[in-house]
């Protein structure tokens, strides 16, 4: 049998080869957040030791190479996501951030009495809240679009209910509960037909598959960098350019503006106009060298891979008596991700988490995952979910699913 990409690529993870009581860490938790290779953790160091500064406006050699470390880290995200100019590229600390820059500045603007937020019933709470709150504000409501009988979010439905009242479209690209694909492509002609604007939460879907934003044409997008071999701390909104010079600032302060006047200020154009005050130039530089790392092995073929993952995981969960997994079987027409909530009848999914880290090494998630308006779909308040990225294996599947048959043997007796 050839070697696995996952076998191939695990020794660049250094933390992988830790154990955990005794056990090897099996880390099966990556839709929370993604292991960071060496050559993202070189780039941190090496920044700090050789070019450390604040940036933008500096003279001195430091401040530029600062500067232009930081400035091209946004240029490769732009490329990795096609964006069809840099300056569309707006550095937040993380995706919840930028939607919230969206939903207070485009939102304030853009919403009034009567209108309506479109979104579907799995979104993370990261994609409802900002818009439940501005909402509120704006005398604008939220409307929700529920699941089809093959658990993914039912889009015929969605297409039904956007209206001249809809302004915005939230959705998610991958479910980080349901691990389901939506067509995005369809659901943008489909909302701007009626005038709608789409902001697309790539989270899940930017670390592992190609996400092109021209050919989607969505008007916003947000993702974060620590699901995808980037530091935390760090994220980032496409915004299309012409919705960005739209927008007013988000937070005031230096950086954002052009002139400051003792009772009124003059703003930079985006993306500078929603980045106030020293950004978080390390983490930026981290996420580029991520960005590197990942094309360096190629998105399809983390693709490719991970696809291969998620049926092996679907159907080896999915062959465990009394275990629920929640979202779409895969075919030919609706694929996976990597990731599988469940719940297996009488026990609670974080006693289930608890033993597989306390006996087994493996690490998933139990809770709500953000995702509480889904859970409640299912009539659930938790569960558990394995998640997995390309340095992961069928071994380490093989070995989550005996632990798993192990622990549920535990608290069957
Ligand atoms: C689909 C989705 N949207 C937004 C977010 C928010 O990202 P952040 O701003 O970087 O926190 C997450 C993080 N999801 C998870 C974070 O922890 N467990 C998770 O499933 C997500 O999965």
């Amino acid at each position: 049998e050839s070697t696995s990409l996952g076998e191939i690529i695990r020794s660049d993870f250094p933390i992988l080869r830790q154990k955990v009581n005794g056990r090897d860490l099996v880390y099966l938790d990556n839709a929370a957040t993604s292991q960071k290779p060496n050559y993202v953790l070189k780039a941190l160091k090496d920044y700090y030791e050789s070019s450390n500064s604040n940036v933008h406006r500096g003279v001195h050699y430091l401040s530029q190479k600062a500067t232009t470390a930081y400035e091209n880290a946004r240029e490769k995200i732009a490329d990795f996501i096609n964006a069809s100019d840099h300056t569309e590229i707006v550095f937040t600390r993380n995706a919840t951030e930028a939607i919230n820059l969206v939903a207070n500045s485009w939102g304030d603007l853009n919403l009034g009495f009567g209108d309506e937020i479109l979104l579907t019933v799995a979104e993370h709470h990261s994609a409802i809240v900002p818009w439940q709150i501005v909402a509120k504000k704006k005398g604008a409501s939220l409307k929700y679009i529920g699941l089809t009988a093959g658990e993914v979010p039912d889009i015929e439905q969605l297409k039904k209910a956007l209206s001249k009242k809809t302004k915005l479209v939230v959705t998610h690209h991958v479910s980080n509960t349901l691990g389901s694909v939506l067509p995005i492509e369809d659901i943008v002609i489909w909302s701007h037909e009626v005038g709608a604007r789409v902001l697309l939460d790539a989270c899940q879907s930017v670390p592992h598959m190609m996400v092109d934003v021209q050919k989607l044409n969505v008007d916003f997008l947000v993702a974060s960098s620590h699901k995808m071999c980037g530091p935390t701390g760090i994220g980032f909104l496409y915004g299309k350019s012409n919705l960005l010079s739209s927008m007013p600032p988000f937070l005031g302060g230096g950086e954002m503006i052009s002139d400051v006047f003792q009772d009124y200020s003059t703003y930079a154009e985006p993306p500078s106009r929603f980045e106030a005050g020293t950004p978080a130039i390390a983490e930026a530089i981290g996420l580029g060298a991520a960005i590197e790392y990942l094309s360096g092995i190629g998105m399809q073929r983390i693709h490719d891979y991970e696809r291969e993952l998620a049926d092996y995981l679907y159907y080896s969960l999915t062959s465990v008596p009394n275990v629920r997994v929640y979202g779409p079987a895969p075919s030919e027409i609706i694929h996976r991700a990597a990731l599988c909530s469940f719940n297996v009848e009488n026990i609670h999914p974080t006693d289930i988490a608890t033993i597989l880290n306390e006996e087994y090494g493996v690490a998933i998630r139990s809770g709500h995952h953000c995702a509480q308006p889904l859970h409640r779909y299912f009539g659930v308040n938790a569960s558990a979910r394995a998640s997995l990225y390309f340095y992961n294996t069928k071994e380490e599947v093989d070995h989550f699913i005996e632990a798993l048959r192990e622990t549920i043997k535990f608290f069957s007796i």
